[in-house]
């Protein structure tokens, strides 16, 4: 498995140019490709990046990615980034490493997402990974109600449980806000249910992300697929 992320970020690379600004993503595939990339900048190569995470900040730093941020440069030319599924609309579920919030950020102010997987990310519909919500500690309760009002109007339902760390305590993200993750099984209109749960006080982010995929790169026994969105 490891190896065919690999080779997905390898492919992802090939789209990177001299002088690019890039959008640096989070998780074991996004690990790939910052490597990868790294290998590349001491040969000569000349980008600069924004981390969607302090886990990728410090792997960029130590692969010698010199890093930026946004409020010094004004867009970004690429974001390479994993994801946890893939429909064939390119909508996403992401932040199963819990970087949702900077990632949609970054994905936001970049030209073009590449997304890069193993094959096994491919879903015909959204939902069996469990959503990631992020939220505000304070309110909780009222949040957790507001968001189950919002699955019930989009037709889902699914157990929800706030985020654990390794060590049993609850998962704080690079932001300081915790996360709920809700198992809703399918997802049938991911995009009114992204609108539903951004109308809501408390919470800060959620894990869909909705047309910004510009197009994927699927590693699997077979060989490499890229996948373009679709023009609506
Ligand atoms: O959204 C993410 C982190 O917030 C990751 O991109 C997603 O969890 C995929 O990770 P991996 O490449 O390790 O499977």
């Amino acid at each position: 498995m490891d190896q065919l992320k690999r080779q997905a970020a390898a492919r992802a690379l090939e789209d990177v140019r001299d002088g690019m600004q890039l959008g640096l993503g989070t998780g074991s595939t996004a690990k790939h490709f910052i490597e990868l990339l790294g290998e590349r900048v001491r040969a000569g190569l000349k980008v600069i990046g924004v981390p969607t995470s302090e886990a990728t900040r410090a792997d960029a730093e130590r692969c010698g990615v010199p890093l930026t941020t946004l409020d010094e440069i004004d867009h970004l030319d690429l974001t390479v980034d994993g994801a946890d599924e893939i429909d064939p609309a390119l909508n996403l579920i992401k932040g199963g490493g819990g970087a949702l919030l900077r990632e949609k950020i970054v994905a936001a102010a970049s030209d073009r997402m590449i997304v890069i997987a193993d094959d096994t990310k491919w879903v015909p519909t959204l939902g069996r990974f469990p959503l990631p919500v992020e939220v505000i500690p304070f309110g909780l309760g009222a949040t957790r109600r507001a968001i189950e009002k919002a699955f019930a109007s989009c037709g889902v339902s699914g157990q929800m449980a706030v985020r654990k760390a390794k060590d049993g305590h609850v998962f704080v993200t690079d932001g300081g806000h915790w996360i709920l993750d809700a198992q809703l099984g399918r997802i049938e209109d991911p995009a009114r249910l992204a609108e539903a749960l951004s109308a809501i006080p408390g919470v800060v982010e959620h894990g869909l992300f909705i047309g910004l995929a510009s197009s994927a790169v699927l590693a699997g026994g077979g060989g490499i697929r890229v996948v373009e969105r679709r023009k609506p």
